[in-house]
Order: C-alpha cells, then structure tokens, then sequence
C-alpha cells in the first residue's frame, strides 16, 4: 500500500524536546517538503523510510549531562545530509569528537552571525547560506556552546561570543548552527531552513494540499477496498468536517457520518450540522438526539472532570448503538444480496499531527490538566479499525483542505467548539434552562463578533454562565440574576493564549445586547486571563 514516504520526498526531524521542534516541521512544510517529527530515541533500523534528510532539533538537556539524549550514530552512515540546530549542533560535534562546554555569555534573545567567506580568491558563502549576504540577524537560546569544533569540519558562521556558531563538514553534507532558524525571531531562518532542504537535501516542492487529496483519497480507496464501509462521528467542527468531506469524496456513501446531539450543542446547532453536511456537502449523515439521557446523566453534577467523564462515557455508549444499527442494516443488505456493501469495518478519526506528537514525545506524556475527550479515541473495544485522514497535518492545513474540498469559508474558519460543549461552559450544574440561557447569550456574542468582522482575528472567542447570582436594577425594579463572563483568546496552537483587546464600543454592545435579551442575566464581565496560569475553557 502506499505510504505517505512512498509519496512525498521527507525530511526527518530527531525531537530532543524543544520548545520548537514543531516548528522546525512547520518551516518544511512551508517549503512544500514533508516533514516528520520522531523522537530522538528512535533507531534508524526501526524506521521504514529512508529521508531525504535529517534535522536535529534544540533540547533543554545539554549534551555532557549523564543523562542527556542521543541520536542513534547510524545517522550519520546513511548518506544523507544532517542538519543540527543549537543542541542538535552540539550534538553532532559531540558525537564527533568535538567539545561542548558551558559557556561565559549565554545567548538569548538577538544575535548578529557573520557568514565567513570561503574558498580563497573565489571566495563564496557556504550552500547552507547561499544568497543571505554576509551578515544575519539571527535568535539564539543556549547557555553551551562549542568550544573546539570536531576533526574536518570548518567554521561557516560565527558570533561576537560564540566563534563556532555554524559549521559545516569538509566533505560530507553535515551542518549545524547555534542559532534558531526555526522561529519567527531569526528573519531569514525559514530561508537558511530551505537551503538546506532545497538545495542541499535535493527535496522536491510537493508537498501541496492539492496532491495531497488525490493521493490520499487514493489511499483512502485502497484500504477500503471496494466494499468496506466506514463510520465516524462529526461534530460540525472543522477537523470532522474536512474528514468526513474527504471520505465522502473516496467512498461515497459507504462513509456513515453520526452526529450526537448532547443537549449540549450551540444555538441551532445540530439542524445546521444536519443541513450544511447532508445538504451542502452531500455526506450521509445520521444526528442522533441523545439530549435527553445526556441530561439526565449530568442531572446535579457540578464536578468539571465528572461532567467530562460522563459526556465521554454516554457518547461511547450512544456512537456504539448507532454504529452497531448501521452495522445491522449493512448484514441485512448483505444477506439480501442487493447492493452488497460490506461490513463496517472502519472508524474515522479527525486525528491531527499536533496530538501525534504529544503522543509520541520521548519525554512521556505531560500532566493531566483535564480529561479531553474525542470521541473515537475513547472506543477501546469495539473491532473497528483506525482511518486518520488527517494524522500528518497541522491545523492550518486542514483549514487549507477544506477550502480546496469546498467546503464554506465560514466553516473552514470556524473557531473550536470542545466536544463536551456547554457542560464546560455552565459551572455550576446542567439543565435545559441553564443551557438556554446560555446558547442564546453565546449567540448573541458570537454574532456581534462577526457583524463587527473580528471573528478571524480571533483563535476563540465563547461565553460561559457562572453560578452566581449578583443584584441589579431594570425598569427601577431590583434584580438578582446571573453573571455571563466573555472570553476571546488569541492563540497559535491553544497551548498558550492570550486574552483578545476587544475596540470597548463592541464590548459595550454586546453586553447591553445580553442584559436586554437574555431573561435571566443582570451582568456581563470579560475574562482578561491568559493561559497560563488560566485555560482557555473555565472547566
Ligand atoms: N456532538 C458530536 N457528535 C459526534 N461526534 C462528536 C461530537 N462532538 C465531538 N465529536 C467528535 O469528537 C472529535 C473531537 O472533537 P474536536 O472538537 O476536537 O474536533 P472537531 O469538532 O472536528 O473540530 P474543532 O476542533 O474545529 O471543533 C470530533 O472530531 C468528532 O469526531
Ligand atoms: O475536543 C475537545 N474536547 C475537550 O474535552 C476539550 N476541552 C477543551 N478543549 C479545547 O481545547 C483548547 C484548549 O483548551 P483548554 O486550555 O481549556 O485546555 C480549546 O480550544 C478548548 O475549547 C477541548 N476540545
Ligand atoms: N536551545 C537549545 O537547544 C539549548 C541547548 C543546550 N541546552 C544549551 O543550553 O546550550
Ligand atoms: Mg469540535
């Protein structure tokens, strides 16, 4: 079967575990290069693809520590070029024999590196700096530095503090530099990022979202093979969306979407869900109303893990009886011999690249902060098999899909919506009234937000409902209702974010516009909590 490496030129990024390892694969990327991000345990024997080449990543360890990580050697007989940044540096020069020391002047923040010239009266810079001049404004973060650089390697940039701030092998494709060229910081870093893979690894530029959909909606056809059916849950958010988009566009309606309606949806939601996915985008769609159960089963329960836990369980619970009526219809067709379209062998799952790499990183899983649900990861035992579409992209490249897959632009931009919905927005317990009260509120939001045309300016941007009441004064009678708190978050991967700077005249019409509308709300307030130390959700 064709696998991604099969199809696309890679690059190989090693993780030591930096901040920015991610970002290394996101400037391939960028240069239309498949990128793929392992640990740096892993050994090459294990790996079923040969790269084009590999990027070491920085690292908070420092290479003479005891327990510092290393690359498998075998990197360096495979043939290919290597690329070391900052520990990745230190790390090849380690590995070759060269020295790592703390150093004097730790470097973080700016750095002007001086490209050397070489090759005596045809003198010319380095192919790892053609064309950037002989001077770069460049962002370093390190506190080791090279104190003598290996055998046969020759120096190719350097610092006021760090004389060994690039270098390259005298014969083989090997480089490493101190700085970041990975961050936005370093100006021309994406550049240098693409000598090397361009240039000095030989990629080819196809790594575009428009080959990626035939060939992986060929991919998606080759598993299925010409019966196979697939079911997966949809949301109306952006990830399920584009991939139930893309399986329709494979299999047609051998893909079985469901969507579970938990009580818990916006205002409108799961009619328009039903309508943009059935209608507009032709997929075969089931929405299920479990509002009821989820409900009853969230009935008092203030907990914000056991309201996730619930919401988790009861999906489960629900997809599996829906999966398992589809299944039955399915044997029936198949007894009867009409139209045969075999079993439901397959699970979609809107999986993407940045939970792969939480789940892979060598540095174990972090810190449970909540339970976040996704409802096909929760489905240990049923016999389905795994279909992740979108397992190799970024979020930005599922947005780009689904405008390619045309899907609607209001759509595509959609901000994200948690699966246990309003559970986590209402903190104190659940009911209809209190679900109402809030839909129409976050409606409301949300529209003034768009009629203002901030919505894309925002990563997030929901309101939640507290459970306390305040006094008030409307019509000079006295109020006592609850509090709505607004939150908007700007944020690049939701890891970190920080409140939005909302124009104060928007502010005030959607809070004079929740007061009047909203029976049962005397207040509104604005969350100005980043995350850290806040999250982005309340619960
Ligand atoms: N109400 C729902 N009905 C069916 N499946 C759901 C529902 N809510 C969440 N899911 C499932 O849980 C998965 C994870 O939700 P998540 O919010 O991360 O992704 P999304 O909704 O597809 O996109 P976005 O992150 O843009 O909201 C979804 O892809 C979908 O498979
Ligand atoms: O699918 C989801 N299931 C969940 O259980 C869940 N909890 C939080 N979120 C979303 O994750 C992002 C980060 O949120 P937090 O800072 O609150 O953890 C934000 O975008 C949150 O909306 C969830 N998404
Ligand atoms: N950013 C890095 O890779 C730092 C490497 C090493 N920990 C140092 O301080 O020099
Ligand atoms: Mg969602």
């Amino acid at each position: 079967m064709a696998e991604i490496h099969d199809q696309f030129d890679t690059i190989l990024i090693l993780d030591f575990g930096s901040q920015y390892s991610h970002l290394i694969t996101r400037r391939c990327r960028e240069h239309e290069v498949y990128a793929e991000l392992l640990p740096c345990t892993t050994q090459l024997k294990d790996i079923k693809f040969k790269p084009k080449g590999i990027i070491l990543s920085g690292s908070p360890y420092s290479v003479y520590d005891k327990d510092s990580p290393h690359a498998d050697p075998a990197i360096y007989e495979l043939g290919v070029p290597i690329l070391g940044i900052c520990y990745g540096l230190q790390e090849m020069a380690w590995q070759m024999k060269g020295t790592v020391d703390k150093c004097d002047h730790r470097e973080y923040g700016f750095a002007q590196v001086q490209m050397t010239q070489i090759g005596g009266d045809n003198a010319s810079v380095d192919a790892l700096f053609e064309g950037l001049g002989d001077e770069m404004q460049v962002w370093m973060s390190h506190g080791d530095q090279l104190s003598a650089p290996p055998p046969d390697f020759h120096v190719i940039g350097y610092t006021a503090t760090a004389p060994y701030a690039a270098l390259a092998h005298n014969s083989k494709p090997f480089y490493g530099i101190q700085f970041h060229p990975e961050v936005t910081h370093s100006p021309r870093g994406k550049e240098v990022i693409g000598r090397f893979i361009l240039n000095i690894c030989g990629c080819q530029k196809h790594w575009t979202m428009q080959e990626f959909i035939g060939k992986e909606i060929a991919r998606i056809r080759e598993i299925c093979g010409p019966a196979g059916r697939v079911i997966g849950a949809v949301s109306g958010g952006v990830d399920s969306t584009v991939a139930a988009k893309l399986m329709h566009e494979a299999i047609g309606d051998r893909f079985h979407a469901i969507m579970v309606d938990n009580g818990v949806l916006r205002l409108n939601e799961a009619k328009q869900v039903d309508e943009m996915l059935n209608k507009d985008l032709g997929v075969n769609l089931t929405v299920v109303d479990a509002s009821d159960l989820f409900l009853s089963r969230l009935e008092g329960i203030e907990d914000p893990e056991q309201k996730r836990k619930i919401i988790g369980n009861t999906f489960i619970n629900v997809f599996e009886a829906e999966a398992a009526k589809i299944e039955a219809v399915a044997a029936e067709e198949e007894k009867n011999g009409a139209a045969a379209k075999g079993r439901v062998e397959w699970l979609l799952q809107g999986t993407l690249y940045p939970d792969v790499i939480e789940s892979i990183s060598f540095k174990g899983p972090s810190a449970t902060i909540k339970t976040h649900h996704n409802v096909g990861g929760l489905l240990k035992d049923m016999k389905l098999k795994l279909i992740e579409p979108l397992r190799e992209l970024f979020k930005d490249e599922v947005r780009l899909l689904g405008r390619l897959l045309d899907i609607p632009a209001p759509l595509v931009q959609r901000h994200p919506f948690p699966g246990p919905g309003l559970a986590i927005r209402i903190l104190g317990p659940v009911n209809r009234e209190q679900v109402a009260i809030l839909q129409h509120a976050d409606s409301i939001y949300i529209e003034e937000i768009r009629k203002a045309g901030l919505y894309d300016q925002i990563a997030q941007a929901f309101a939640v409902l507290l459970p306390v009441k305040a006094v008030g004064v409307m019509g000079d009678a006295r109020t006592y209702e609850q509090v709505i708190a607004l939150r908007a978050v700007q944020s690049e991967d939701f890891m970190t974010a920080d409140w939005y700077v909302f124009p104060a005249e928007v502010l005030r019409r959607i809070s004079s516009r929740i007061t009047n509308e909203v029976a049962g709300i005397n207040r509104v307030t604005y969350d100005i909590s980043s995350k850290p130390p806040a999250t982005v959700e309340w619960l």
